[in-house]
């Protein structure tokens, strides 16, 4: 199957419709969470509006009381101590209920119950006013009347109902407004739980959208960089890598001058294998070749397609004349049996043409012409051969140089 090169766009849309309806579901839910916010805070005003107004009633009574007691003490005994909390209950009475009704709790029966406490309790007062101004004036008869027409007693009840009864009240609408407020407590916590699930699955689901696409984009721009470099038939560099890769050794070896050698490999007779079996078989050989060579090739040596059926190698270090026509002997020979179940042994062969630096060339190019032309050599001697190139001028010795790898041995003589 062929590598797909399409590049994976960015999951928007489908995404885009996900991500719309999270939003309008967060969108949807915050308002319910904030509506539950607002009336969460308008229930802790309520119940301390109503706390305050609890306090203040039930502080009404405990001054009535207060002054009641003092009042009571003076009319007995006569003692002006007793003045001090008849007094203190009676401005504090009045204080208790200005707080109660400025409490803000706006309950239209807890003010009108108010309103009937405040006749009661000024009616009360009076009456204790009365007393005290008697017996102050030295009228404890006339006080002790009035405290014995029950009067105060009738008055001092009603007020305590009042009071009681207000306070249940209140108690009864704090537990409910309480009971509501813990509801919106718990409806708020589980919108926001809601919300945070939400935005959190958004999240998962938008970063694994991105990065799968993210992965699939660097695979390709991975296998795009591999394929820039690289042939896509034998896996081998191209000529491209190959041509970085030579000046790179190039500048090297001029720097410090390590010689290198360049063999140019170009096969015999494949026109024909394509011709006759299709390219199929072609491509087949093409990658058995690469791989024989490959096989015979050791560390610090480079083998690149540079196109068609042309090779080429570079092998850092120096190499004799024989080391040479030993390598290319091995490599001519690599290619000769069992290429492709199609053909017969040998019906490929291998031309070689060898340059060394600095040798043959001291550029790239120099040593590139040298090598073709000692390649052409090889053609023109009758092909499966390594020829090798003319010292310094980047020509073939295509008389003398010439061999056939198979024939470096008897040819020793004339290369040296
Ligand atoms: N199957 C296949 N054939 C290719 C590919 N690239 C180039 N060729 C063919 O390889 C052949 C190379 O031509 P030549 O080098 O002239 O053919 P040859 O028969 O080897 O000729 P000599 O080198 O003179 O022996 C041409 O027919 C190209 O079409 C490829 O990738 N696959």
């Amino acid at each position: 199957m062929s590598p797909s090169y399409a590049v994976t766009a960015l999951p928007l849309r489908r995404s885009g419709a996900t991500l719309a309806l999270a939003l309008a579901m967060i969108v949807a839910m915050s308002v319910f969470f904030v509506r539950e916010v607002v009336d969460l805070r308008h229930a802790m005003g309520e119940l301390r509006r109503n706390d305050t107004a609890r306090i203040q009633v039930r502080n009404v009574l405990l001054n009535l009381l207060n002054a009641e007691t003092g009042q009571r003490g003076y009319l007995l005994t006569g003692d002006t101590t007793y003045l001090r909390p008849y007094v203190t209950g009676s401005s504090a009475v009045r204080e208790s209920l200005r707080l109660a009704e400025q409490s803000g709790y706006g309950n239209p029966g807890f003010l009108a119950n108010l309103k009937v406490l405040r006749q009661v309790v000024e009616s009360k007062l009076a009456e204790l006013d009365h007393t005290v101004q008697l017996k102050q004036a030295g009228k404890d008869a006339p006080a002790l009347a009035v405290v014995r027409t029950g009067y105060g007693l009738v008055q001092m009840r009603e007020a305590r109902n009042i009071i009681q009864a207000e306070v249940e009240r209140l108690r009864l609408a704090r537990d409910e407004t309480m009971d509501a407020f813990n509801d919106r407590l718990l409806r708020a916590a589980v919108i926001l739980i809601l919300i945070l699930t939400t935005v959190v699955c958004m999240a998962v689901h938008a970063w694994r959208s991105l990065s799968a696409a993210a992965r699939r984009n660097s695979e390709l721009a991975k296998r795009l960089a591999m394929e820039a470099s690289h042939d896509v038939l034998t896996g081998l560099p191209n000529r491209r890598f190959f041509d970085k890769w030579a000046r790179r050794l190039v500048a090297k070896a001029q720097r410090s001058g390590k010689p290198f050698t360049l063999l140019a490999v170009d096969l015999d007779r494949f026109k024909e294998v394509n011709d006759s079996h299709g390219h199929g078989v072609g491509d087949e050989v093409l990658k058995a070749v690469a791989v024989r060579f490959q096989e015979l090739l050791r560390g610090g040596e480079f083998l690149a397609r540079m196109g068609g059926d042309e090779f080429v190698i570079l092998m850092e270090g120096e190499f004799s004349r024989q080391e040479l026509a030993r390598i290319g002997q091995r490599l001519i020979e690599s290619v000769a049996p069992s290429l492709h179940p199609q053909l017969a042994d040998g019906a490929v062969g291998a031309s070689i043409g060898a340059a060394s630096f600095p040798l043959n060339g001291i550029d790239l190019e120099g040593l590139m012409q040298a090598a073709d032309d000692a390649l052409y050599a090889s053609k023109h001697g009758g092909r499966g051969i390594l020829s090798f190139a003319r010292p310094g001028v980047g020509a073939a010795h295509h008389g003398h140089a010439a061999p056939t790898a198979g024939a470096v041995g008897e040819d020793e003589a004339a290369l040296q």
